[in-house]
């Protein structure tokens, strides 16, 4: 393991910054996962897909992974009555459906078919069974926790890592408490990735078939090492900032001898002042973020300290952060993989990476309960070509809303056309279809992605439909083309359509797409605010 340590580079001070680090050896793999959740990867999703049929107790435990993942990351119409019905059933289809076809749990994850059996983990720990409650509702009698109490969900998870993976595992009172199967899905979701040798193996230098994971803020719970190192036989490196999550991480390593010498718990400075980035600031100050994301709901039981919980900036920040270290590290790692609470995030963290030039972004969606959590993966390293796999997505769009009247499709489509030719861009408008077609160069994107100042130059003239404006053509050009609709007035739809999805430009696609929506809002959205 030393060894292997040895050919890492001294990390650069931003990586400080960053909390949840991984690596394997296979390949190279990062894993930041702030809290972590289960996901699948959509190509996995596509070939295995997974079932549910939930159990009471299943509903119950996906419950206690929904209490877990609400506590980290946070998230009228009068109609006539038969309407209302009409919505409530509608919504009744929408939710089973939806059921239905989400993924729930890994296939190869342990409760993926047999939930805990409460009942039977009383029965063989004493210290477990204070914490079982029994209803009697519909006859038979259930075991049921209570999910408000933190020593309740604390003691689950050590009899759960104790019985199911021969773990010996503890934490101290008030720190974050870990749900087994939501850190076992992530775990198999890295398993997933890396057997997939999208990234090829041998791009990084690594002992023969090994795995190597950095965990960046592994918590006084350390268990992604753990899990990763009873369930694979991978090595970690696990880092973190407070003196109370070392201590008792080592705890829990050397708890664990079959698995300790397979585990490194590194301390790391703080660099909590590490700035955010320029467009990946939430906007708030550090108590906006406390009570946004470390906000204590009443219903939560597991635990987590400020320190555990808070990240200056939002996960946006935090991630933004992480990807800038990932640029450092580009060519050490095979994957980077981070965590996300929200949607909105996901979209701008995927386009800062195309930006930041990765190869390759995965995305994939965790559900527990109704709660909902995103993977992101990504690597600098070149992708086996499987053009299903790796294409950017085609097609984008995005609705602005509250326009004066007077601004109909046409204005939009016409300040598209000044967006892009302001950067040189060769644009043709055809008024007739709506449309703007769009083709650059590389040296051309570049020019919008830098561009931070979302104005759009009204100087540049309408040009009647047809007529080209700008610009010669390269042969690695990019193409887009931009349709505007009114859906009501008021209300557009802009839609960019990639044209070519095989250049090598097409990456750019998401994040340019972006900056165009970025560009419209400012002109439109904020002056008819
Ligand atoms: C939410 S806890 C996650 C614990 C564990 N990985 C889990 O999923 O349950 C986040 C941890 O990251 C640590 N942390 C925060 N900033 C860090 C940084 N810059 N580098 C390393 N660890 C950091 C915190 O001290 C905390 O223990």
């Amino acid at each position: 393991m030393n060894m292997m340590l040895a050919s890492f580079p001294v990390y650069p001070k931003p990586f400080a910054s960053v909390r949840a680090e991984f690596r394997t050896q296979q390949s190279s793999f990062l894993k930041f996962a702030p809290h972590s959740y289960p996901l699948a990867s959509k190509i996995l999703v596509k070939n295995l897909p997974y079932t549910t049929g939930e159990t009471t107790l299943q509903k119950e435990f996906s419950n206690f992974g929904k209490i877990a993942e609400e506590h980290f990351w946070p998230g009228t119409l009068l109609c006539a009555l038969w309407g209302l019905l009409l919505k409530i059933m509608g919504g009744i289809g929408k939710k089973r459906k939806r059921e239905k076809q989400r993924p729930t749990i890994h296939p190869d994850n342990k409760y993926a078919e047999t939930p805990p059996d409460f009942a039977h983990l009383a029965s063989l720990y004493p210290s477990f069974r204070r914490y079982v409650n029994y209803s009697t509702h519909g006859g038979a009698a259930r075991p049921f926790l209570d999910w408000t109490d933190f020593n309740a969900t604390r003691e689950l998870t050590r009899v759960l890592l104790l019985h199911d993976h021969s773990l010996h595992w503890q934490i101290p009172d008030g720190h974050l408490c870990p749900t087994v199967p939501n850190r076992s899905n992530y775990i198999h979701w890295l398993n997933d990735l890396l057997s997939s040798h999208i990234i090829p193996t041998n791009l990084i230098s690594s002992q023969q078939g090994k795995v190597r994971g950095f965990d960046i803020g592994t918590g006084a719970n350390c268990i992604y090492p753990l899990l990763g190192a009873s369930l694979f036989g991978w090595t970690f490196v696990g880092s973190d900032v407070t003196d109370v999550a070392i201590e008792w991480a080592t705890r829990n390593v050397n708890s664990n001898p079959h698995i300790a010498e397979s585990i490194e718990i590194r301390k790391v400075e703080d660099n909590e002042k590490a700035p955010c980035l320029e467009g990946f600031h939430d906007g708030g100050t550090r108590i906006d973020i406390c009570q946004e994301e470390a906000g204590l709901n009443p219903k939560t039981s597991c635990g987590g300290t400020s320190k555990e919980m808070v990240c200056p900036g939002g996960e946006k920040a935090f991630v933004a952060r992480i990807i800038e270290d990932s640029v450092v590290l580009k060519h050490q790692f095979r994957w980077f993989t981070s965590m996300v609470g929200r949607k909105s995030s996901l979209k701008s963290l995927v386009s800062k990476l195309w930006e930041v030039g990765v190869t390759i972004v995965k995305t994939t969606e965790f559900v527990q309960g109704r709660t909902s959590r995103w993977g992101l993966a990504w690597s600098f390293l070149p992708p086996i070509q499987k053009p299903s796999i790796s294409l950017p997505q085609k097609n984008m769009s995005f609705m602005l809303e509250g326009l004066p009247r007077q601004h109909g499709a046409i204005n939009v489509l016409e300040a598209v056309k000044s967006y892009f030719s302001m950067h040189g861009l060769s644009c043709t408008l055809n008024t007739s279809a709506f449309t703007v077609d769009v083709v650059a160069s590389k040296d051309e994107c570049d020019s919008v992605l830098k561009n931070h100042s979302p104005v759009i130059n009204k100087s540049i003239s309408f040009q009647p439909t047809g007529e080209t404006s700008n610009g010669p053509r390269s042969s690695d050009r990019w193409s887009l083309r931009i349709l505007v609709f009114q859906q009501i007035p008021g209300t557009l739809l802009v839609k960019g359509s990639l044209q070519d999805r095989s250049s090598p430009l097409s990456g750019m696609f998401a994040a340019i797409f972006q900056k165009l929506e970025e560009a419209l809002r400012h002109e439109f959205c904020t002056k008819s605010a």
